[in-house]
C-alpha cells in the first residue's frame, strides 16, 4: 500500500497562487499573442538561458495552454509564421513539434506508459524498503539535498507549477546520475507538479535523459553549462555532479503499431454528448458543427496521476481548464454543461449522464495514453451494457505527425515543410 502522506515538505503552489496562471483559452491566447514577436530569431538564440523564475526569458511558457489544448499547437505555428519567416521561426515550430512527436511516439506503444505506471508503484514500495533510498528521495523532492541548483529547481517546481526546458534536463540528470534515484520517481515527482504534465513529453524526456528513448544515449549535466545558462546564476563544483552517465538498461518496446483510425460519427442527426477532458479544451474546432449536441459534460482525471497526491495547482489549473472549455462548448451549441462528479467510476457517470440527457452517443476528442484515457477504457464495458455508443475525434494534427513518430524524432523533424502544407500552414 502506497502512503498517501509521502508529500513534499515545500512551499507548495495553490491553484490561486498569484505564480499560477489563468487556466483560460482567453489567457493562452494572451500569451500566444504576446510571445508571437519573440517566436524567430530571438527564440532560437535565448531559448536555452534560465534566467530564473523571477526574471523575463525568451521561451513562451505556452506548455500549460497546449498541453490542455486550451491553445492549439496549429495556432502556435501558425501566430509563429504570421510574424517570422518559415526559416527564423523554425526552431520554435520544431519544439512545438516535439510534443507532437513524444504522443505520437507513446500512442505507437502503449505498453511504455502502462509500464511506467507500474514501475511507479514498485519503486514507491521500494521507498519503504530501503531507508538510505528513501532519505535520498526526500532529500531531492523537498530540495534539500545541498546542490544549490537542484535544490532551487525543486522549490522552484513546488512554487511553480513550471522549470524551463534546460533546467528540467539538468534536474532530471542529476536526479539520476549524481542521485542515483529511479528514473520513475524523478517522472512521477515532475508529473506531480507540472502544470504542463503530460504523459507522453514527461515520460519520454525522463526515458531520453536515462538513455532509453534514444537508446544508449544519456543527457548529462554538466557545471559549466550550468554556469552558463543560468546567467551565473548557479556555479555548481564539477566534482559536486557526476562526471558520467551510464544508460540503464531495459529491454526494447515492442515495435510501433499505430492505432487504427477511430470510427467516424454517423451524420443522421441523431443527438449526441459532448464529453469534455482535461486532453482537449477546444470543442468548437473538432469539427462538430454538423452534429446534433444536446449537451456537454466534463470529467477529470487529474488526481489520477500519481499514487501519490497531486499538487493543489495542477488539481487547481486541470479543473478550471476544463470548466473554461466546458463554458465554451455550452455557449457554441448552446446546451448546458455539467461537471461530473470526481472521483466516480467513470462508465456510471457517463450512463447516468447520457441517461438525463436522452442521447445514446457520446462523443469525445481522442484521448491519448494517460489517466483520462485509463478511465475511459475501464469506463467501456459500463457503457457498452448501458447501450452507448463512444465516438472519439482524431485531430487531423495528430493525424498528420503520429504515423510517422516511429523512430527518433529526426524522421518526424524532417517531414516539418510538409506537414505544414498538409495542414495549410505554410
Ligand atoms: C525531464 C523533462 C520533462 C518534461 N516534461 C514535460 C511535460 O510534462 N509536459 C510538457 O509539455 N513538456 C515537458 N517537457 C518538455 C519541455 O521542457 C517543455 O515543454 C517546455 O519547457 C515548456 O516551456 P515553454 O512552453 O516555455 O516552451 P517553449 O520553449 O516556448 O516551447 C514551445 C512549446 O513547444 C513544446 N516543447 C518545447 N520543448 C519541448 C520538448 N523538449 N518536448 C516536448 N515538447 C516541447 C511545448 O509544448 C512548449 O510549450 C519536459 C522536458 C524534460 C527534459
Amino acid at each position: 500500500m502506497i502512503e498517501a502522506s509521502r508529500v513534499e515538505a515545500v512551499a507548495p503552489a495553490h491553484a490561486d497562487s498569484p505564480q499560477t496562471p489563468a487556466a483560460t483559452r482567453a489567457a493562452g491566447l494572451a500569451r500566444l499573442d504576446a510571445f508571437a514577436p519573440r517566436a524567430g530569431r530571438i527564440y532560437a538564440a535565448d531559448r536555452n538561458t534560465d534566467y530564473g523564475p523571477d526574471a523575463d526569458d525568451s521561451v513562451s511558457h505556452l506548455s500549460p495552454y497546449l498541453r490542455h489544448r486550451l491553445v492549439l499547437e496549429p495556432e502556435a505555428i501558425a501566430a509563429a509564421l504570421s510574424r517570422h519567416s518559415v526559416n527564423a521561426a523554425e526552431k520554435f515550430v520544431q519544439e512545438v513539434v516535439w510534443r507532437g512527436y513524444f504522443k505520437g511516439w507513446l500512442e505507437q506503444r502503449p505498453s511504455v506508459w502502462s509500464d511506467y505506471r507500474r514501475r511507479v508503484r514498485a519503486d514507491l514500495a521500494r521507498l519503504d524498503a530501503d531507508s538510505a533510498l528513501d532519505a535520498r528521495y526526500r532529500a531531492a523532492v523537498e530540495g534539500r539535498t545541498g546542490i544549490a541548483c537542484f535544490d532551487a529547481w525543486a522549490t522552484e517546481l513546488a512554487a511553480t507549477g513550471y522549470l524551463h526546458n534546460h533546467a528540467r534536463m539538468w534536474t532530471a540528470s542529476i536526479w539520476l546520475f549524481t542521485l542515483g534515484l529511479p528514473w520513475s520517481l524523478g517522472a512521477d515527482w515532475f508529473y506531480r507538479h507540472l502544470l504542463d504534465g503530460d504523459p507522453a513529453s514527461n515520460t519520454l524526456s525522463w526515458r531520453w535523459v536515462a538513455g532509453l528513448h534514444t537508446r544508449g544515449k544519456t543527457y548529462l549535466a554538466r557545471a559549466d553549462n550550468i554556469a552558463r545558462f543560468t546567467n551565473g546564476r548557479f556555479q555548481p563544483t564539477p566534482d559536486s555532479l557526476a562526471s558520467d552517465a551510464p544508460a540503464l538498461d531495459e529491454p526494447a518496446p515492442p515495435p510501433a503499431a499505430m492505432p487504427a483510425a477511430p470510427a467516424p460519427l454517423p451524420s443522421d442527426g441523431a443527438p449526441v454528448g459532448l464529453l469534455l477532458t482535461e486532453e482537449d479544451g477546444h470543442a468548437e474546432s473538432l469539427g462538430l458543427d454538423g452534429a446534433t449536441v444536446a449537451g456537454v459534460a466534463t470529467l477529470s482525471a487529474a488526481e489520477h496521476r500519481s499514487p501519490l497526491a497531486v499538487s493543489a495547482a495542477v488539481v487547481g489549473f486541470t479543473g478550471d481548464a476544463v470548466a473554461d472549455a466546458a463554458a465554451r462548448a455550452a455557449a457554441h451549441w448552446n446546451v448546458t454543461a455539467e461537471t461530473l462528479p470526481a472521483g466516480v467510476q467513470w462508465g456510471d457517470a457517463l450512463a447516468a449522464w447520457a441517461q438525463r440527457l436522452g442521447v445514446t452517443r457520446i462523443v469525445t476528442a481522442e484521448l491519448p495514453q494517460g489517466p483520462a484515457r485509463e478511465a475511459l477504457d475501464t469506463a467501456q464495458p459500463t457503457l457498452d451494457t448501458a447501450g452507448l455508443a463512444l465516438y472519439r475525434i482524431r485531430r487531423p494534427y495528430d493525424a498528420a505527425i503520429w504515423p510517422h513518430a516511429t523512430a527518433g524524432f529526426f524522421k518526424v523533424k524532417k517531414r516539418i515543410p510538409k506537414l505544414l502544407s498538409e495542414l495549410s500552414l505554410a
